[in-house]
């Protein structure tokens, strides 16, 4: 496990941004909780809030080292209330989509409405310069000419894959998720919700210029504005413009840029390989489908709706009427057609659990489709808890078990804990089920997650003791079920 795993408590540096969403999620989270993994995780952010995208640069780690305690339940937010009537929306018919941010955030600072905050607060006639209103002038990263900075960058939107680019300057990336890779450079670096990098850079441009530091949307047609922040080297001054324009972040769907990315990504010499072989396959399809008429995201067309009991309680206790005992599906019709729409749109709602033999060595391969309108496939961050998972490989249209298994990358994989697929493609992940608990798999884009994009999986769960009190107060492991289990 690398060293630097501390990051995401930087989070908190957002929290102005959250919704009352969080409180939500502390309780639906609370029903994932297994033992603590020594893999500190970028979860908190389940319920981050819908409008706005968020994008910390983290210079400094608040904790460096050691193993860390999960910490997403300990929030506590101001409560604005969107995300709500946003779940509303995605769970209305019609349906209505949340929509694409308005404004990018950079350590909390945006560009919008820019002149209407200046009128407000009366500083300026352009917020949006440097001596503008605090709200609207970009993060400012002072940088002394020479050196090397660490960049720890986390992407924490609920909607939006970003592209990231620094005037002038050239990355290296040394970092994902928690984990060193082999170091490459780059010009610009894709980000998606969920996944954390650190990158190098080393200010060695001309020292009597500021820079612009540019982040964009990826992968959705945008309508969203770049968001800036500012490399200012010193000494000089904050106020001086640079005389470059921000770099432009690619096409939004110039997917080869992105795919050229992630193929970059390889773990370092002497990092711990992945067994040479899986225990099982399980092959999740994505689709887009109805339910009653209401949008659903579906995986092997059963669409996640968590049950009121939280599983761990129900899986220790064996509860069985608590939640759908049926083991979900492990693959998808052999003639289903990845790159159409879906012959027969609808679905189902469910939430049975993949139950994992402890210590088991598990392949998941994650299918993108065609969703509902024709030629429309979207680009999903798939997000695992508990653990980390090597990522073996990538491919276009369906995956082929005989052709592709071939060409997995068995040698220097990267772990890591997010990973993306691809529209119209397929990729593949191994991990070893060594956590006991019941841990959530999803697409970290939220109102996805909320239309059903999800499945659980669960490992000895007969060895997680103690099971927090939060976790067991609700649904059939409520008050009364703790009395008396606690009195027996
Ligand atoms: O889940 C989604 O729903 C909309 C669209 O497919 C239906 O309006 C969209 O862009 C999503 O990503």
């Amino acid at each position: 496990m690398a060293s630097f795993q501390g990051l995401q408590f930087e989070l908190k540096l957002e929290t102005p941004f959250l919704s009352n969403s969080l409180i939500n999620s502390t309780l639906r989270e609370s029903s994932f909780t297994g033992m603590e993994s020594d893999s500190w995780e970028l979860h908190g952010q389940m319920g981050l809030h819908l409008s706005h995208s968020v994008l910390s640069i983290l210079e400094k780690p608040l904790i460096t080292g050691s193993k860390l305690k999960r910490q997403e339940h300990t929030f506590t937010m101001d409560i604005m209330g969107c995300k709500d009537q946003q779940e509303v929306g995605l769970s209305s018919k019609p349906f209505r989509w949340i929509g694409e941010p308005q404004t990018l955030l950079i350590n909390g600072r945006g560009q919008f409405n820019c002149s209407l905050s200046a009128h407000f607060s009366n500083t300026s006639t352009n917020a949006c310069t440097l001596r503008g209103d605090e709200q609207c002038a970009p993060q400012i990263l002072r940088v002394l000419p020479n050196r090397t900075y660490r960049l720890r960058i986390a992407s924490i939107t609920t909607l939006a894959s970003l592209n990231l680019a620094v005037g002038n300057h050239k990355m290296v990336v040394v970092e994902a998720d928690g984990n060193y890779v082999q170091p490459f450079e780059v010009e610009d670096m894709d980000i998606y919700s969920g996944e954390s990098y650190s990158v190098l850079l080393i200010t060695n441009q001309d020292q009597s210029k500021n820079y612009w530091i540019s982040v964009g949307v990826r992968g959705r047609k945008p309508q969203t504005p770049q968001a800036l922040t500012l490399l200012n080297y010193s000494p000089t001054s904050q106020s001086k413009l640079p005389i470059l324009p921000p770099p432009i972040t690619p096409t939004w769907n110039d997917y080869d840029h992105s795919k050229s990315f992630s193929n970059k990504i390889f773990a370092p010499m002497g990092s711990s390989k992945p067994p040479k072989n899986s225990d099982r396959q399980i092959i999740l399809l994505n689709t887009q489908n109805y339910i009653d008429g209401y949008i659903k995201w579906a995986i092997n067309n059963i669409s996640l709706l968590l049950p009121s009991t939280p599983y761990l309680g129900s899986i220790k206790y064996s509860l069985k009427s608590a939640f759908d005992s049926k083991n979900p599906p492990e693959n998808f019709a052999n003639d289903y057609d990845v790159m159409k729409p879906p012959i027969n749109p609808n679905s189902s709602n469910g939430n049975g659990v993949y139950m994992l033999g402890l210590n088991s060595t598990v392949d998941v391969i994650l299918q993108n489709a065609n969703a509902l309108a024709v030629n429309v496939s979207e680009i999903h961050p798939w997000h695992l808890h508990g653990h980390n998972f090597w990522v073996l490989g990538y491919g276009e249209g369906k995956f082929s078990a005989n052709k592709d298994e071939k060409k997995f990358n068995l040698r220097n994989p990267p772990l890591r804990n997010t990973v993306v697929i691809f529209p119209f493609g397929w990729t593949a992940l191994r991990f070893v089920a060594d956590n006991p608990g019941v841990w959530a798999f999803h697409c970290h884009i939220e109102p996805h997650l909320h239309m059903g994009m999800g499945v659980v999986f669960a490992q000895g769960v007969e060895h997680v003791n103690d099971i927090p009190d939060q976790a067991l107060a609700c649904g059939l492991t409520g008050k009364r079920f703790m009395k008396n289990t606690k009195q027996n």
